[in-house]
C-alpha cells in the first residue's frame, strides 16, 4: 500500500499514473504504481538500487519501448492523454518529454550542431532562426557564457559538467514540457552539480522536472515532492511506498520503510 501525503493532484499537463505495471519479458519489475506528478515542480524518485526508479522514469517517455520484450499495463497519461494508446508517436512524445542521462552523451559534433540538431529535425532550416534557438538554449542551460565564442568546438571536448549542460541545452532546444533526469549529477564534479541544481530550480518554473537520485541530500535540496520506491522481497515487483511533499517526508515519514531508508538504515 502506498502512503500519499499532500501529494499533488492534477488533471492537466502533469503526468497521471494509475495502477501501472511494467515487465521486462517475464520479469515483473514494477507493480501497481499510481501517482500524479505535479506540473512545473521538481519530483525526486528515491529508493535502493534496483527498485525500478529508472525503469519507471523511462516509461514516461516510452524509452523502454526500445528494449525488446517489454510491456506495460495500467494507465500512464501525459497532458490528459494515454501515452501508450495506439497512434501515439513515441518520437513526438520524447520531444515533449525529454531525457537527461547519467553519463553526458553529446553527439560527436560541434556545440552548435548539438543544439541545432533537434530543431533541424523538426524542420527549422533558417540560419538566423537556428542561431537564435542555439543561443537561447545555451543561455537557459547556463552554458552560454562559457562557450559563446567557441560554438564550433566539439561537444566532446567540454568538461563533464559542461557536457551535461550541453545535453540539457540540446533537450531545451525542442521545447519540452517535461524533463526526465536519470541521476544527472552522478558523473560530474561538485561545482557542476551545483550549477545543474541551480538550473533545475530555474527551469522548474516553466517545466515539470523528475529526477532519479541516490543522494538524499540532493533530493532534499532540489525537490518539491518525493516518491520512495522499494522492492521488498527478491523476485517480487517493486512498488511505490510513499509519495508527497519532500519536507514532510523528511520530517515525519509515514511509513517505517521510508524512515529506515532516509535515515540510512538500509539501501
Ligand atoms: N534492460 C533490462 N532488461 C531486464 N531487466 C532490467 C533491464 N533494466 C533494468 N532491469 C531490472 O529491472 C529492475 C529495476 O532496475 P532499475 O534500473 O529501474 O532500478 P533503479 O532503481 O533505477 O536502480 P539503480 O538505482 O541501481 O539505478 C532491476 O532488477 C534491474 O535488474
Amino acid at each position: 500500500m502506498t502512503v500519499y501525503r499532500h501529494a499533488p493532484q492534477n488533471g492537466g499537463a502533469g503526468i497521471h499514473v494509475e495502477n501501472f505495471d511494467f515487465w521486462y519479458g517475464d520479469f515483473h519489475a514494477l507493480s501497481g504504481v499510481s501517482m500524479d506528478v505535479a506540473p512545473n515542480k521538481i519530483t525526486a524518485f528515491i529508493g535502493p538500487s534496483g527498485c525500478g526508479k529508472s525503469t519507471f522514469l523511462r516509461c514516461m517517455n516510452r524509452m523502454n519501448d526500445l528494449i525488446e520484450g517489454t510491456h506495460t499495463s495500467g494507465l500512464m497519461a501525459f497532458d490528459g492523454n494515454d501515452i501508450y494508446a495506439d497512434g501515439v508517436d513515441p518520437v513526438d512524445l520524447r520531444r515533449r518529454v525529454g531525457m537527461i542521462f547519467q553519463q553526458p552523451n553529446p553527439f560527436p559534433k560541434s556545440i552548435y550542431e548539438n543544439v541545432a540538431f533537434g530543431p533541424r529535425l523538426l524542420g527549422v532550416n533558417s540560419k538566423s532562426e537556428l542561431d537564435g534557438i542555439v543561443e537561447e538554449s545555451l543561455k537557459r542551460s547556463n552554458l552560454w557564457k562559457e562557450v559563446a565564442d567557441q560554438l564550433d568546438k566539439n561537444g566532446l571536448a567540454l568538461s563533464g559538467g559542461q557536457q551535461q549542460r550541453l545535453c540539457i541545452a540540446r533537450t531545451l532546444a525542442v521545447q519540452p514540457d517535461v524533463l526526465l533526469m536519470d541521476e544527472p549529477c552522478s558523473a560530474i564534479d561538485p561545482t557542476s552539480v551545483q550549477r545543474v541544481e541551480d538550473l533545475m530550480a530555474e527551469l522548474s518554473s516553466e517545466m515539470t522536472i523528475i529526477i532519479v537520485t541516490h543522494s538524499m541530500q540532493q533530493a532534499a535540496r532540489v525537490s518539491d515532492y518525493m516518491a520512495f520506491f522499494l522492492q521488498e522481497h527478491a523476485g517480487e515487483p517493486a512498488g511505490l511506498v510513499e509519495y508527497g511533499d519532500t519536507t514532510e517526508i523528511f520530517n515525519s515519514p509515514s511509513d517505517q520503510r521510508t524512515e529506515d531508508y532516509i535515515t540510512g538504515r538500509f539501501g
